[in-house]
C-alpha cells in the first residue's frame, strides 16, 4: 500500500485549511493510498515531520504551501525517493506556477494525482538547498522590505520592489562562473534561476528547464536599467533576459565575491551569507510530480 503524507502550513492559503483537506482526500484517499494529513506550525516542525514520515517508508509528500515551505521540506526529500507534490497555497507559487500546477486546491490535487514523477535539478547556495531561485542583489533586497508588510501577495512585492529602489546599496561583485570571469560593479538584479519565475508569473528565466543540469545567471547592473526598460515589450515576449546589456549565463558553478556579508533571497525568504557565496548546482536531485 502507498503510503502519502500531507503537511499543511497552517498559515498559508486563503479559505482556511480545511479546504486543502477536502480537496485532496476527495481524490487521492482510495484504497490502494494510505493517506495522512498533518500540520507543520514552523520550518523545524515541518521538517521533523518530513524526516519522521520517510524513515516510516513514505512515497510521496504532498505540501501544503508556497515556496518558502516546498524549500523547507524539500531540503529532506533530497537524496531520498520520496516523491513531492505541491498544491499551491503561497502567495507567489513560483515552483507550482513554473510546473503548471494549477493554483485551485482541488485541480491541483486532481492533475497531481494523473501526474507522472521525473527527477529535477536542485542549486544550492554556501551548503542551503534552494529549488526556485536565489538572489543577491536589490532583487534579493526587497524580501527585507516585503517581509515587513502584514500581508502576502503581489501589491507589497511591488511596493517593496519600489521602496528597496531608494534604499538599496549596490556593492561591486566579483564572480567567478564555471571558470570565466565577471565583473559587476553596481548589481541591481542579480538572480540565480532553478526554475523560471520568483512567483506571480514574474518570469526572470522564462526558458528555465528543472532537469538542464545547469543554472541560469540572470544580471544587470543599475546603470543599464533604464535603457533596458525603456523595452518594456521584452518582458511580454518573455525575452527580457536576452537583452544584450543584461548577463545571461548558463553554468554549473559560481563564486561571488562581494565586499560585505549581507543576506540573500532563497525561495522567497531571506538568509543570512558572508561575503562570499559559492553557488553549484545538484543536477536531478529530487523527485518531483508534475502535471501531464
Ligand atoms: N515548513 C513550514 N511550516 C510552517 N511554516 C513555514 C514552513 N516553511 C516556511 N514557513 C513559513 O510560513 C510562512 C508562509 O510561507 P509559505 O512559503 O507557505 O507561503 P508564501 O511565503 O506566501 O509563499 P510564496 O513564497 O510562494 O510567496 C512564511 O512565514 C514562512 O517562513
Amino acid at each position: 500500500m502507498k503510503q502519502v503524507l500531507v503537511l499543511i502550513n497552517p498559515k498559508s492559503g486563503v479559505g482556511g485549511p480545511y479546504r486543502f483537506v477536502a480537496a485532496i482526500e476527495k481524490t487521492w484517499d482510495t484504497p490502494e493510498r494510505d493517506i495522512s494529513f498533518q500540520f507543520s506550525q514552523s520550518a523545524e516542525d515541518g521538517a521533523g515531520k518530513a524526516r519522521r514520515a520517510i524513515k516510516r517508508g513514505v512515497d510521496t509528500i504532498l505540501v501544503v504551501g508556497g515556496d518558502g515551505m516546498v524549500n523547507t521540506i524539500g531540503c529532506e526529500l533530497v537524496g531520498t525517493n520520496v516523491r513531492l507534490g505541491v498544491i499551491p497555497a503561497g502567495s507567489g507559487n513560483g515552483f507550482a506556477r513554473h510546473f503548471g500546477i494549477p493554483l485551485h486546491p482541488a485541480a491541483a490535487a486532481e492533475a497531481l494525482l494523473n501526474g507522472y514523477t521525473a527527477p529535477i535539478d536542485v542549486g544550492r547556495a554556501n551548503g542551503r538547498l534552494f529549488f526556485v531561485t536565489c538572489s543577491m542583489a536589490w532583487d534579493g533586497a526587497l524580501v527585507e522590505a516585503f517581509e515587513k508588510f502584514p500581508f502576502r501577495g503581489i501589491v507589497p512585492y511591488v511596493l517593496a520592489g519600489a521602496q528597496q529602489l531608494f534604499e538599496y546599496k549596490p556593492q561591486p561583485f566579483e564572480v567567478d562562473i564555471d571558470g570565466e570571469t565577471l565583473n559587476f560593479k553596481h548589481p541591481l538584479i542579480f538572480t540565480v534561476a532553478n526554475l523560471s519565475q520568483f512567483g506571480s508569473d514574474v518570469l526572470v528565466a522564462p526558458d528555465a528547464q528543472a532537469d538542464s543540469g545547469d543554472l541560469e545567471l540572470v544580471a544587470i547592473e543599475t546603470k543599464d536599467m533604464p535603457i533596458v526598460l525603456s523595452q518594456v515589450h521584452r518582458f511580454i515576449e518573455k525575452t527580457f533576459h536576452l537583452h544584450p546589456l543584461v548577463t545571461n549565463r548558463h553554468f554549473k558553478n559560481m563564486t561571488v565575491r562581494r565586499k560585505n556579508p549581507s543576506p540573500i533571497q532563497i525561495d522567497g525568504e531571506l538568509m543570512k551569507a558572508d561575503a562570499e557565496v559559492r553557488i553549484e548546482v545538484l543536477p536531478s536531485a529530487l523527485n518531483v510530480i508534475i502535471p501531464n
